[in-house]
């Protein structure tokens, strides 16, 4: 007996005529055995009759298609899924940022993390990135392909890795290498964090080209269950704004000469903020078709980069691809409306959006096993452990070292969509507690400026570390107490996640993927919604950060505190679950062939001693 069941998605909860917002499942459909290509994979509780039933299949793989429906018929008098089977899906995944290759946020962790949770599950998976730097795992393919850019055949050149079960792919062109060294920094984008480069557009016009060729060209062997190119019957899932225009290409350039008649696209949307507006004029360099100028027309009324009347890769990666994703069930809610979807509401209201919570990376971050912490500690330990290492910490950053005071953390992105400014304000309201801070973010040289001056005025109880600084980060997820995540928008968030990880309550503003995540009470405490007006803090918003960090404060003056502690660390924050949903939004874009994975348990051992050394 081989039981698969595939949960299919169907339209509900409407948030207008003709819209929908998917963040669960909603019916069983259908059951089918394994063929000959499914791997049969036995799990924990599986009853004996099962494990017989499934090896008579495994060898006898040409089983009729009578004798097909008589083990679905059996297995339907069965418990559901004991046994999970199936060949599973050709993903690729498609963005400019690529853990630990690359990475300026959240993105890079996600495709950092995320396709090795696909890969275990069963799934063939490649990832797609541009080669920013010479990547010590990186081996040259020699393979090479001819695209347009604008008005010139430009020659790509693909580098690959085999890492934790995924082909992790690398695009190789000056556009990338020339301006881009090092693995991390605001450098993707353009020159400096919040200006573009100005030929982003061909940069990524190329690259969206180059990752539909990859799966047809590249040749590749290193999966002990697959080889060759992954060909023509895949699930694309394009990550952002720059990755726009692959449906679109896939449609112009590849269906259009009958290849990839079968293929699909998800596009993931990690923040909506970030759209890729262009001048209209631009619409030449692109090669496209003017049947795709509707697509990309929009109207807004800045007048950056030109006024008026611009192209805008976002909206036409929503209209042209077959699903759109984003990162929590909440988020996906707000992207539907007026005054969160940042004006592309109306389109997804038309084409629906579902919401998947992102997991994190549970082997970079884990308090048991981190190199970056003093003393390593799990549920058991951790009271123990804490004050330790906040003293390091303290005596890291130069504070009194004092493990009876609160430390408050807040990590991330100097950007107004963090609020780190509504931090900065709120700051000197709370600081008549016995409490120190202490920040680590990179971003807008004012916001740098406003957390350095407060470090002036409070040098015994504050410290801003104004760098992007992977070992601070753990050392401080390790010894603070409590983290400030005051997000004006918030997709979903890795830092609170990783926060909990490390025991550490998330006091939190009540938006996107914070809603989703964190727990009023249990796993952190709630501040209430923000204005998401970047260009103003709000004065209520200020007070509700510092009434918030108050009550936090005085909770962990408490026993409860301890509670929260556990409650935090015992969640499984891990990719397993969200990746199931993945598997389940992915199978309903129907690609064919597509069949669920398996469970995981036998492949994710071995992916994980893979590890990448970018
Ligand atoms: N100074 C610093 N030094 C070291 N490490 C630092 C750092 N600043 C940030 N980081 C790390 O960068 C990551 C940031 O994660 P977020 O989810 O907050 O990112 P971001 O807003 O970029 O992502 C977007 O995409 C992600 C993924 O979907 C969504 O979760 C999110 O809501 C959305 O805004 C974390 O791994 C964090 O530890």
């Amino acid at each position: 007996m081989a039981t698969v069941t595939v949960l299919h998605f169907s339209k509900g909860s409407c948030t207008s005529p003709g819209g929908f917002v998917d963040s669960e499942p909603r019916s069983f459909q259908s059951r089918r055995i394994p063929n000959s290509r499914n791997q049969i994979t036995a799990y924990k509780g599986l009853r004996s009759e099962n494990i017989v039933d499934s090896l008579r299949l495994q060898s006898n793989a040409k089983a009729t298609s009578t004798q097909a429906k008589t083990a679905t018929r059996r297995a339907s008098r069965r418990p559901l899924a004991v046994v999970v089977c199936g060949k599973g899906m050709n993903l690729v995944f498609v963005g400019a940022e690529m853990a630990p290759w690359s990475k300026t946020g959240g993105l890079g962790d996600v495709l950092g993390g995320l396709p090795p949770a696909m890969a275990a599950n069963g799934h063939r998976v490649m990832t797609i990135a541009p080669r920013y730097d010479q990547y010590k795992d990186g081996w040259d393919t020699s393979v090479q392909v001819e695209l347009k850019v604008g008005n010139r055949v430009e020659t790509v050149r693909f580098f690959h890795c085999y890492k934790r079960g995924v082909d992790r792919v690398f695009v190789d062109h000056p556009m990338f290498l020339a301006k881009v060294w090092g693995k991390t920094g605001g450098k993707i984008y353009g020159p400096a964090t919040g200006t573009d480069y100005e030929d982003n557009q061909q940069r990524f016009s190329l690259f969206c080209q180059a990752a539909l060729e990859a799966p047809r060209v590249l040749h590749l062997n290193n999966s002990e269950y697959y080889s060759g190119p992954y060909g023509e019957d895949v699930v694309f899932i394009a990550n952002d704004w720059h990755t726009g225009l692959l449906p679109c290409y896939l449609k112009s350039m590849h269906r259009s000469r009958g290849l990839y008649r079968n293929a699909k696209v998800a596009l993931c949307i990690h923040n909506i903020v970030y759209q890729g507006r262009f001048a209209l004029s631009d619409f030449a360099l692109l090669n496209l078709p003017d049947e795709f100028k509707s697509s990309l027309d929009f109207t807004d009324g800045y007048d950056e980069p030109v006024k008026g009347r611009k192209i805008n890769w976002m909206k036409a990666g929503i209209i042209e691809s077959d699903r759109v994703v984003t990162v929590s069930p909440h988020y996906a809610l707000e992207l539907v409306g007026e005054e969160t979807g940042v004006e592309l509401d109306g389109v997804l209201r038309m084409t629906g959006v579902t919401g998947i919570v992102n997991g994190m990376d549970v082997n970079e971050w884990n308090p048991s096993t981190d190199k970056y912490i003093s003393t390593n500690y799990d549920t058991a330990t951790v009271m123990d452990a804490k004050p330790l290492n906040k003293e390091a910490l303290q005596a890291e950053v130069g504070l009194p070292v004092d493990r009876n005071i609160p430390v408050v953390a807040f990590l991330g992105r100097l950007e107004e969509q963090k609020g780190s400014d509504i931090f900065a304000k709120a700051i000197p309201e709370f600081m008549d507690e016995n409490v120190q801070v202490i920040v680590l973010g990179t971003g807008k040289k004012k916001l740098e400026r406003q957390l350095a001056e407060l470090e002036d005025m409070f040098p015994d109880k504050l410290r801003a570390h104004l760098k992007f600084n992977v070992p601070m980060a753990h050392a401080i997820m390790g010894g603070a107490d409590l983290l400030a995540v005051t997000s004006r928008f918030e997709p979903c968030g890795l830092i609170q996640l990783q926060g909990m990880r490390y025991g550490i309550p998330a006091v939190c503003s009540t938006t996107g993927g914070l809603v989703d995540t964190v727990k009023e009470g249990i796993t952190g405490f709630h501040m209430g919604r923000f204005s998401a007006n970047c260009n103003v803090v709000d004065k209520e918003d200020i007070e509700k950060v510092v009434k918030t960090v108050k009550r936090a404060i005085n909770v962990y003056r408490t026993p409860a505190f301890a509670q929260m502690i556990q409650n935090c660390m015992k969640q499984d924050l891990s990719w397993k679950g969200p990746a199931k949903k993945w598997e389940q939004f992915l199978m309903s874009l129907g690609a064919t062939g597509s069949e669920p994975g398996i469970d995981g348990e036998e492949i994710a051992p071995l992916a994980m001693e893979n590890m990448a050394t970018p």
